[in-house]
């Protein structure tokens, strides 16, 4: 975290580099959103939302289907402008091109290449419309490639890729230049277990090089990689901070027994516990703890010799509820 702008002074291809240096680029948040509206006619597809994007922090956008997200997406992408309301990307405006030219890398949902392009030759072009050379350009459309895993298909043309290697190539366009902050819109949906792993893994290693932003449906993917999120619903924010607070990692243990005694009043009497629930169906205990009293490590020791010693059976024990079942109590529409 914090380490933003740190990879434009690894690289030979950012031609931004200087500008790194800039003290506008030193932000807080990367993105700031305040009151911020978007009407299409009667319908209004986001609602006075409010929040902020930590700089080099990997941000989720969560949210059922028609909860806002790809609008607020595209706001941010500068695609759409707020009907009210301010957003702030790195301080300026989404659609001051001019100023954050080579700044911001988006990953639409649904990006198409041109078929008949050369992969190699398409990233070095998009790489030109930043403003770089053709040898940077070429250098950061090889490293971006790379990247990715990609350099073998610099010479094929964009029409015959696969859908997993066209993300693949989506994603390292996002990447050209190192900008400051990448917004990735779905960009594991529609590909296969293996594909969508490997996506996931090279996303994984931009973290601390740049503020992400990721939209998607992927609940579990979004609670592995983020580290802060915000939780839409019909257009208005229901909930947005770091993802050990929305998943009550801090204050919370689900403790699986098997079958065999589930002693939850001695679970009750452990000093720090403030809460047992057990589902019986599941035989699942979650465990609410007050974390001023012990930490999540402390509260497991705690608990552990508790069961054991009432010869319950542990299957399997974690912090905090699933993102999954956070967003289901948070969007539960009754
Ligand atoms: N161009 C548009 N014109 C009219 N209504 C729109 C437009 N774009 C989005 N909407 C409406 O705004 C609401 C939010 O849509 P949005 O696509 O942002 O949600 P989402 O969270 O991305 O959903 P999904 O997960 O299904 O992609 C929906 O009711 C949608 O029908």
């Amino acid at each position: 975290m914090g380490r933003e702008g740190q990879g434009a002074e690894d690289t030979i291809a950012d031609p931004h580099a200087s500008d790194a240096r800039d003290a506008r680029d030193v932000h807080e948040a990367a993105i700031a959103l305040r009151g911020v509206t978007k009407q299409f006619g009667a319908v209004t597809a986001v609602k006075n939302v409010s929040f902020e994007v930590p700089s080099g922090s990997v941000f989720g956008l969560i949210g059922p289907n028609g909860a806002g997200k790809t609008t607020t997406f595209s706001m941010m992408a500068g695609y759409l402008a707020p009907s009210a309301g301010e957003l702030s990307l790195l301080d300026r405006a989404p659609r001051d091109v001019d100023a954050l030219r080579g700044k911001v890398g988006v990953l639409p949902q649904d990006a198409l290449l041109p078929p008949a392009e050369l992969v190699g030759e398409y990233l070095v072009f998009l790489a030109q419309l930043q403003g770089m050379t053709r040898a940077k350009a070429t250098a950061s459309a090889r490293a971006t490639l790379a990247e990715v895993e990609g350099l073998d298909w610099w010479k094929v043309r964009c029409g015959t890729l696969s859908h997993g290697m066209a993300k693949r190539v989506g994603l390292a366009q996002a990447f050209l230049g190192e900008p400051r902050v990448v917004l990735l819109d779905e960009p594991t949906a529609g590909l296969d277990p293996r594909v969508a792993y490997g996506v996931r893994r090279i996303i994984g290693a931009r973290k601390g090089r740049c503020t992400l932003v990721i939209s998607s449906h992927n609940l579990q993917e979004l609670e592995e990689i983020c580290d802060y999120a915000a939780i839409l619903d019909r257009g208005s924010l229901i909930t947005h901070g770091a993802m050990a607070e929305l998943t009550a990692s801090t204050s919370e243990l689900r403790i699986e027994l098997a079958q065999g005694p589930v002693p939850e009043d001695a679970v009750r009497a452990i000093e720090g516990v403030k809460a047992v629930a057990v589902d019986f169906n599941t035989r699942e205990m979650t465990v609410t703890f007050d974390r001023a009293v012990a930490d999540a490590e402390e509260m497991i020791r705690r608990a552990c010799g508790v069961l054991y010693h009432h010869q319950a059976r542990i299957s399997a024990i974690s912090k905090g509820r699933r993102l999954e079942q956070r967003v289901m109590e948070l969007t539960d529409r009754g």
